[in-house]
């Protein structure tokens, strides 16, 4: 029995991928109508402990099953990874588009990248920095000061004060990682229980990879929490909030890099529905969820499909983009390992060929997920001509997920327009009817200072999607709001920390209860 991680359920049926929509995740309403605080309102009957325990007994019967499976099977040694073009190879760039060739193959491209980045990310990622501290910047107050501007001030000071206080959280031990099965039904178990259960889920449906994330996630999003979240959950479980807790608010969400945008909407809303009505505090933060699931569930103010997997029938390309070093290469791997594990046939291209270590690493990925992985080993490769390789093997094996490293950093943003249009172009030619995602790697670190690279790619690489990496360990957590705010793209995938199971599918439920209810 396989748990198919893009659709969050097993595989039963014969054919793995056309499978019935998930258990539905509570479909949050646009704040504006939502008259509903709780979403989960519907399942209040339910006896969390009574499906935590039979969730539980039903992962043990899982890991039973598992190891019989393994002593039954054979061992079947995993096809030898061959990183090299599997077959003769084609015209590095088909005929029809001739001046893509010449281009590639007469214009050099740097042979190693220099130690600096280059104009538009370098300027990004010198920016994007180890930055301890972000805040608001203090405007120079000449007097008189404007009302807008002692708002301002006061914001800073307030957020000074904020962070001092912050300082003085207690940093909890780090927890080991779980092994496989829970040994035990304790509290972390029964929290991610709790979660599942919330979202519809059945305890007989739900695997033990999918309790041992929530924890993962919980443990990662523990500092932003911590830091401030928990602090926004004490004001605004206080009642109507006043001038000055709607500043307290205001700071607490920036310092989390929750971003101007989506902390003006935020407050907005909330003020306006704790004017309404005064909610007791349980409510007010459930509305609190409820604010930040809208933001993230309608990036820009669009509906997108919450379910993100591998479409049935066709080839689906993933392209990923990101300046080296947010964990593109990890990503890369990563997802190679969700897709293997969700049973889908998997191929990857090393098409960032600007640095040829950026090549070996994937291969280092390739293997150890067992992932075949295309790529040229002479210099100066021409990216599109690796993803044409890449597609023409991946048609021929009927491979479902085609996942494509591309280069982040070139000398600056026309080169890297022109050698993300040139990819596109190539597989727009080669495979029409392919389903083509273009997903840009952040490193939620890099909290508000990232978006400006992202501002960078969004520009030129039609970009789908986001998938948002580092989340663990850094207080910064709040910037998966401001990435669907302002950048107006669906968060795609999540990943936070650095082994190989790191990675998942992204869930705005379960992101809000790992950040608040945590
Ligand atoms: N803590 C943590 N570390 C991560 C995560 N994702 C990636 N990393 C680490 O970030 C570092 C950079 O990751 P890479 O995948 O090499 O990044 P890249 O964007 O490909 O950059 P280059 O290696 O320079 O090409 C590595 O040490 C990864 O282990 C994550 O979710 N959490």
């Amino acid at each position: 029995m396989v748990f198919n991680w893009f659709r969050r359920q097993f595989n039963r049926s014969e054919s793995p991928s056309p499978s019935p929509a998930p258990a539905p995740e509570p479909q949050p309403e646009q704040s504006e109508q939502s008259e509903q605080a709780e979403p989960e309102k519907t399942q209040e009957a339910v006896d969390y402990l009574a499906w935590a325990k039979a969730a539980y007994q039903n992962i043990q019967q899982q890991e039973v099953e598992k190891s019989s499976e393994v002593e039954e099977k054979v061992e079947e040694p995993e096809a030898e990874v061959t990183p090299e073009e599997p077959e003769e190879r084609e015209p590095a760039v088909e005929p029809s588009e001739p001046e893509a060739v010449v281009e590639s193959t007469t214009e050099p491209e740097p042979e190693s990248e220099p130690e600096r980045e280059p104009e538009a990310v370098v300027e990004s990622t010198t920016e994007t920095a180890p930055e301890p501290e972000s805040e608001p910047k203090p405007e120079p107050t000449p007097a008189p000061l404007s009302f807008l501007e002692r708002a301002k001030a006061e914001r800073s000071a307030r957020l000074e004060e904020l962070k001092e206080k912050a300082v003085e959280e207690p940093e909890p031990e780090e927890k080991p990682r779980r092994s496989p099965a829970p040994q035990e039904l304790d509290e972390d178990f029964l929290w991610s229980a709790e979660v599942l259960a919330k979202q519809g889920r059945r305890p007989d449906e739900v695997s033990v990879e999918e309790i041992n994330w929530l924890q993962q996630l919980r443990q990662g999003l523990g500092k932003t929490r911590r830091g401030l979240i928990n602090q926004l959950k004490a004001v605004v479980g206080q009642g109507p909030l006043n001038e000055e807790a709607i500043l307290e608010v205001e700071s607490l969400l920036l310092q989390a890099d929750v971003g101007v945008e989506a902390t003006d909407r935020i407050i907005e809303q909330l003020q306006s529905k704790l004017r309404q009505e005064s909610l007791p505090p349980e409510q007010a933060i459930a509305y609190l969820k409820q604010l930040l699931r809208d933001i993230l569930d309608y990036p820009g103010g669009k509906a997108y499909d919450t379910t993100f997997a591998p479409q049935p029938d066709v080839l689906n390309i993933w392209m990923l983009t990101g300046v080296n070093g947010v964990g593109k290469t990890t990503t890369i791997g990563k997802l190679a390992h969700l897709a293997k594990t969700s049973d889908y046939q998997c191929l990857i291209g090393a098409a960032d060929t600007f640095r040829a270590a950026a090549v070996e690493q994937v291969k280092v990925w390739g293997e150890r997920t067992g992932t075949e992985v295309i790529a040229n080993p002479s210099k100066n490769t021409d990216p599109a001509a690796v993803v044409y390789d890449a597609i023409t093997a991946a048609q021929s094996r009927k491979v479902d997920l085609l996942l494509v490293d591309t280069a982040g950093r070139l000398q600056n943003k026309k080169n890297l327009m022109e050698e993300l249009s040139k990819i596109r172009r190539i597989i727009d030619k080669k495979a029409p009817d392919a389903k083509v995602e273009s997903l840009l790697v952040l490193d939620a670190t890099l909290g508000q200072n990232g978006l400006r690279q992202a501002q960078v790619f969004a520009e030129v690489a039609q970009l789908s999607g986001v998938v948002l990496t580092k989340l663990d360990g850094t207080a910064k957590g709040g910037v998966a709001l401001a990435v669907s705010q302002q950048l107006g793209l669906p968060i795609r995938f999540i990943g936070a920390g650095e082994g190989i199971e790191d990675l998942r599918p992204f869930s705005s439920y379960e992101f809000v209860e790992a950040l608040i209810s945590g």
